[in-house]
């Protein structure tokens, strides 16, 4: 077994299910869990970045931009680590100064997320990180910020794609994921 392969059954193992949350009949598949543990967090961040320098190179991308809520937990530590800047997708109110805007449809609700206009340079470019990929919704959203503001999105890298949702097919940019289900 390789160490990529390794590393992605022990985060799996980590993962903790919780029914009926945080709607009844969702089944959520919580991630907190490896970052409680900094051996495993080690090894979430390693492994999107051995396989971001191996596709990208050293010095493609700009920056990481994490979505809110746990985009925004292994994100900035994933940035460090690489040596590019670290961008945050926010619910809106949250974020001072002009800010580009999305509205979308979560579940059973509607979210307005938003980002600093200024946060990224015209043409930068772009990798979007959250833990899970469900119906796609979120990180579609989060894609059309990007392109609001001018720059390009490379991938986005999840930790977990739930492939029943079929959330893939609305992205339009390539997609890695450690762990499918
Ligand atoms: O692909 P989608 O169907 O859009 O769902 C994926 C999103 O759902 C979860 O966030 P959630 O809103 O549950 O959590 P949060 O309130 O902590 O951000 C997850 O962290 C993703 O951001
Ligand atoms: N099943 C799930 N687990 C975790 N986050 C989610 N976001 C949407 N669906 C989810």
């Amino acid at each position: 077994m390789s160490i990529s392969e390794s590393y992605a059954k022990e985060i799996k193992t980590a993962f903790r299910q919780f029914t009926d949350f945080p709607i009844e009949g969702e089944q959520f598949e919580d991630f907190l869990p490896i970052i409680g543990n900094p051996t495993l967090f080690q090894k979430l961040v390693h492994t999107f970045k051995t396989h971001l320098e191996e596709k990208f190179g050293k010095e493609k991308i700009d920056f990481i931009a994490g979505i809110e809520a746990r985009g925004l937990l292994f994100g900035p530590s994933l940035a460090l680590a690489l040596g590019v800047g670290f961008v945050p997708i926010r619910r809106v109110g949250k974020l001072p100064g002009e800010c580009a805007s999305i509205t979308f449809t979560k579940l059973d609700h509607e979210e307005i997320f938003e980002m600093q206009v200024e946060a990224i340079p015209f043409d930068s470019n772009v990798v979007v990180v959250d833990d899970v990929l469900a119906t796609g919704g979120t990180a579609y959203a989060a894609g059309d910020l990007i392109r609001q503001v001018g720059a390009h999105i490379l991938e986005y890298d999840f930790v977990l794609v739930l492939d029943s949702l079929h959330g893939e097919e609305k992205l339009s940019a390539p997609i890695f994921s450690i762990l499918h289900s």
